[in-house]
């Protein structure tokens, strides 16, 4: 029997508590046996914003999923084209791992904007896509497709750019982000 692989796609500038507790959610709740966190060295989406270092943040996801066998970090955007293109991702991923069903996970935010993605088409009719609600979106038409299924999961009202601000104005990051990983961006500072 195949596995059942989640994939969270972001650009985890830095990686935080809101990520992990949805990955944990999605790798013990549900018929996803696995969450792997596939860093954007570029998301299409996010050109031009201030970005730090994709090995620093590969290494911030290595620190903050440590000992969890059922998270991993995948850092296989860092070998293809760039801007990130999630189908092109997800075609690699299937070639290297024949024998692993990939199920994208998704927050209802990101869902108005998949229209717009590279192949929307061809990833909708080839992919499940799992849908958590976000408070304060509405689940647009698209969430009816066949092979999205809308999902409950915890959510935590914090952001990359929350975690961001905060180190900018010297504030506390503590809970916010995992204590290894506090201690490396208050360290960096
Ligand atoms: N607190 C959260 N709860 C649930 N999903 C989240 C949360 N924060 C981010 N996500 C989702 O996780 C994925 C990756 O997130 P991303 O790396 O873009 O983080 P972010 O916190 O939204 O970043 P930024 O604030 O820099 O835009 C995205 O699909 C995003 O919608
Ligand atoms: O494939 C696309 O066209 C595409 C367009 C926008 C976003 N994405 C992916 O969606 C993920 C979340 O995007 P963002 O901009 O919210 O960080 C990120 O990993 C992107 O690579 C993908």
């Amino acid at each position: 029997m195949s596995s059942r692989i989640g994939l969270l796609f972001g650009s985890f500038n830095p990686i935080h508590t809101g990520h992990l507790v949805l990955a944990e959610h999605f790798a013990t709740r549900t018929d996803i046996s696995e969450v792997w966190l596939v860093i954007s060295p570029q998301s299409p989406f996010k050109v031009g914003h201030d970005l730090l270092p994709e090995a620093e943040r590969l290494q911030l996801v290595e620190l903050a999923i440590a000992g969890n066998p059922r998270l991993r970090a995948e850092p296989i955007e860092f070998d293809l084209p760039r801007p990130s293109y999630t189908i092109a991702t997800l075609d690699a991923l299937r070639v290297r791992h024949p024998g692993h069903d990939f199920v994208l996970l998704m927050g209802g935010d990101n869902l108005p904007g998949l229209p717009r993605w590279k192949e929307a088409g061809r990833l909708l009719a080839e992919t499940d896509i799992y849908v958590y609600p976000r408070p304060g979106t509405e689940l647009p038409d698209l969430a009816t497709f066949p092979r999205v299924r809308v999902v409950q999961a915890p959510l935590l009202d914090i952001s990359a750019t929350y975690i961001r601000a905060s180190l900018q104005a010297g504030q506390s990051i503590r809970y916010l982000v995992p204590p290894t990983v506090e201690e490396h961006l208050t360290k960096a500072r």
